[in-house]
């Protein structure tokens, strides 16, 4: 265990004196992703993963099932009245279609071709595993961000797999094994025999949990909270690695243990799927930041994490990468389905639904949703200037261009007529 989380919680700073708002209080409802027909779709089935067969059944929505035989048409339509119909439709189906058009991965799919060697070298240098931030920042000062305990689970922070196995280039076959099956998801192996403890995992009220799909914006969006709750000024975030102030729940490090203890209030960051998540969550004990991204960049930046990944060190092409993606075959299992059981709890209390991209769109929007979701009061003034150090926040990272892109475009588009 890493002493730096023993008998801690979050930073002093975090305590914020805020009155959380009045269960089911009335929030605006986030915008869907826009999608306009229901095509496409993918399996879940095969794959040479090994099995948790010990583990006990999840929370409340049990084995996957429930999500995706639930009516799925919230995500249809787009815009406030999509957002408010509620289920009737093949949300998933219709999500897996949303990958034609628009956003920044299709965009540069359209301009490149598979990539090279030489890119993937570069690739790997510019999206590092999370690199951006706090961490990247935190690097640069020669700190500890890329190994810290929160630095991610494959990194130098003592991650879930042997040495010998990072070091092998993964190749497709090598790759499926390096995952295990819970309950139908693909989980990383770190996750393995711990899944009822998570289950059980007891929450507290102060708790504020931050929840995405890998590569949805996590560190970004747990800076901007940061500012949001203490108004912060985001070279303070820098000096002071966020990152490592926020422990992952499944990770490896620091463990469940430690997290058990650490004083409140607590932030958490999680990527497991809704029905994974501690049950106490699903009963509305304690807030929880849902954030998810554009599908098209979200899988770039997925594919360039699994590279530059020691314990993945990904050395499939992209379009093979992006086939895994719509077939819910990597790493947490399927994006379209995390979405979806979060977009259904959206307005549950305890819960705000965040879009990446509103960040860029619509920054002031969101820091004031924010505020209000953790009970932070303030006045104009002081909301335009957390916005304008959030906005701060956006701006000092984005590796985007600089990233290869396979193709993406062509694959999405095969699935659709949709544009996102
Ligand atoms: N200020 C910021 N800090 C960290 N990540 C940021 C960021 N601004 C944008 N991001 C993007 O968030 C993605 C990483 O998500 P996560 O934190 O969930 O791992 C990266 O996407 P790209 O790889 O497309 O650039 C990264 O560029
Ligand atoms: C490949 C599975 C995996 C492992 C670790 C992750 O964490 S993070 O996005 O760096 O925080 C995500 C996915």
């Amino acid at each position: 265990m890493n002493a730096r989380w023993r008998g801690r919680g979050l930073p002093a700073a975090w305590r914020w004196a805020g009155v959380w708002p009045v269960r089911g209080e009335r929030r605006p409802a986030p915008r869907p992703y826009d999608v306009t027909s229901a095509e496409g779709g993918g399996s879940a089935a095969g794959g040479a993963v090994t099995s948790d067969r010990g583990a006990q059944p999840p929370g409340r929505l049990g084995r996957g099932g429930a999500v995706t035989s639930r009516p799925r048409s919230a995500f249809a339509g787009g815009g406030r009245g999509g957002a408010r119909r509620g289920p009737g439709g093949a949300v998933t189906s219709r999500l897996r279609s949303a990958f034609a058009g628009g956003g920044r991965g299709a965009a540069r799919a359209g301009r490149r071709r598979d990539v090279t060697p030489a890119e993937r070298g570069a690739a790997a240098g510019a999206a590092g595993a999370g690199a951006c931030g706090a961490r990247a920042r935190a690097r640069a000062r020669g700190g500890p961000g890329a190994g810290g305990a929160a630095a991610g689970p494959g990194g130098g922070g003592g991650g879930g797999m042997a040495e010998s196995e990072a070091e092998t280039p993964s190749t497709p076959g090598e790759f499926e094994s390096k995952y295990f099956e819970f309950h139908g998801v693909r989980l990383p192996p770190f996750c393995r025999g711990k899944m009822e403890e998570i289950a059980n995992f007891p929450v507290r009220p102060s708790d504020v949990w931050i929840v995405t799909y890998p590569k949805s914006g996590t560190s970004l969006l747990q800076e901007v909270v940061y500012v949001v709750s203490q108004g912060a000024d985001p070279d303070e975030i820098g000096l002071m690695n966020i990152d490592e102030q926020l422990p992952v729940l499944e990770y490896p490090q620091p463990g469940l243990d430690i997290i058990k203890e650490l004083t409140s209030p607590r932030l958490i960051k999680s990527h497991l799927p809704y029905r994974f998540l501690p049950s106490d969550l699903h009963n509305g004990d304690s807030k929880v930041i849902y954030m998810a991204r554009n599908p098209k960049d979200l899988v770039v930046s997925y594919y360039q994490f699994h590279r530059s990944l020691r314990t993945m060190s990904y050395r499939g092409t992209f379009q093979e990468f992006c086939r895994r993606f719509m077939n819910d075959k990597l790493g947490y299992g399927s994006w379209f389905e995390h979405v979806q059981e979060f977009w259904e709890h959206r307005m549950d209390s305890n819960v705000l639904f965040l879009k990446y991209e509103d960040m860029h769109r619509d920054l002031v929007t969101m820091v004031e949703q924010l505020a209000r979701f953790l009970g932070v009061s303030c006045d104009k003034a002081q909301l335009e200037a957390l916005s304008e150090h959030c906005h701060q926040l956006v701006d000092q990272c984005c590796n985007a261009e600089a990233l290869p892109v396979g193709r993406a475009h062509c694959l999405f588009a095969q699935k659709t007529s949709l544009r996102w």
